[in-house]
């Protein structure tokens, strides 16, 4: 395992992907991540097969959409229904909650901290259940096809961890594929508005709050600014650094497959506060990340994966289809 690992950020392990890839070590890459995830739940992967050209296209598409105008932005709303995630949301529309379902707690959660980013959301063209919001195309000449194609090459990437995935739990490598070809995927733009450190700290502004995700994987790409942070497995209630990694991409475990391996692999508690070293006095630079959220077929049946119960380990879940689970977790962010 030690050269397809090549070190690890707070714990986190950088893997090789690239030995996945062109198959000179798939055993080794398929454990070395099963382990992270259930150690941590978060790996890096570098070497992931999606060009560093078309991640900085992306970014630069992203800086260029939240660069207009409200006003045009405001032409591509984000519905305010807690079940169709597109379009644009502007700071301070969604307040990220953890495991909070009654609603006078969440108002005066919402009231107390926003989150102050912006987001833009868009999924598979032909979805139905969630179309999606566009801008105008002569808004941003370019911009819908920019969020489709690097939407499908995300798609391309998360089918090899998804294989990866499997082998690591001793499973036939298609065999999470077969529960993930529906594409009910989401790829999110988001900017992190600059904000002063000392208001962050004193929790009277959020950047993103403390959450996990709902799905089976979430890849993340972030800038090099900083300010993700993941809840310490061995500490809970700290939280370390998940500081950018040149070239790497971030995979972290929703809960959707927390509950699908019987909790054998962790859905991480993680949150965007200031990168660290940022001055006390001072204000956080902004920061932009794009993370891809995959999501089981709605109609899949999450049933505890083989391998991950036995007589000494039961079952701890009922079977739940993944739309069921999914969209009840999404309607309590909005
Ligand atoms: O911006 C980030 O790095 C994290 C974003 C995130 O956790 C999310 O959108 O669920
Ligand atoms: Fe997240």
């Amino acid at each position: 395992m030690a050269d397809v690992r090549m070190g690890d950020e707070h714990g986190i392990s950088v893997i090789d992907f690239g030995a996945f890839l062109n198959g000179a070590k798939k055993q080794e890459v398929a454990d070395a991540m099963l382990k992270s995830f259930q150690d941590t739940g978060f790996v890096y992967l570098v070497n992931h097969g999606i060009s560093q050209d078309k991640v900085q296209s992306m970014f630069d598409w992203s800086k260029k959409f939240f660069s207009l105008p409200q006003d045009i932005k405001m032409l591509a709303p984000h519905p305010s229904s807690g079940t169709h995630h597109r379009g644009y949301s502007a700071p301070g529309a969604e307040k990220v909650t953890q495991h909070v379902y009654d609603s006078a707690e969440l108002a005066k959660i919402r009231g107390k901290a926003p989150d102050v980013k912006e987001s833009f959301e868009s999924g598979r063209e032909d979805d139905i259940v969630q179309p999606n919001i566009w801008l105008p195309e002569d808004a941003l000449p370019g911009f819908r096809n920019a969020c489709l194609n690097f939407f499908w090459t995300c798609r391309e990437a998360e089918l090899n961890i998804l294989k990866a995935l499997a082998l690591g739990l001793n499973l036939p490598e298609g065999f999470l594929l077969e529960y993930h070809s529906a594409v009910d995927n989401q790829l999110r733009l988001l900017r992190y508005p600059s904000v002063p450190v000392e208001q962050l700290e004193r929790e009277e502004v959020a950047r993103i709050g403390a959450h996990s995700d709902f799905g089976s994987i979430t890849l993340l790409l972030q800038d090099d600014v900083g300010g993700l942070e993941i809840e310490d497995p061995n500490n809970p209630g700290t939280f370390l650094s998940a500081s950018p990694v040149e070239g790497a991409l971030i995979v972290n475990a929703g809960d959707t497959l927390a509950r699908w391996s019987n909790d054998t692999i962790r859905s991480t508690i993680h949150r965007v506060r200031a990168p660290p070293n940022s001055a006390k006095d001072g204000v956080t630079p902004e920061r932009y990340s794009i993370p891809y959220f995959c999501s089981a077929d709605f109609s899949a049946m999450i049933d505890c994966l083989p391998g991950t119960y036995s007589e000494e380990r039961p079952k701890k879940y009922e079977p739940v289809t993944a739309g069921q689970y999914v969209l009840y977790r999404l309607a309590q962010n909005y």
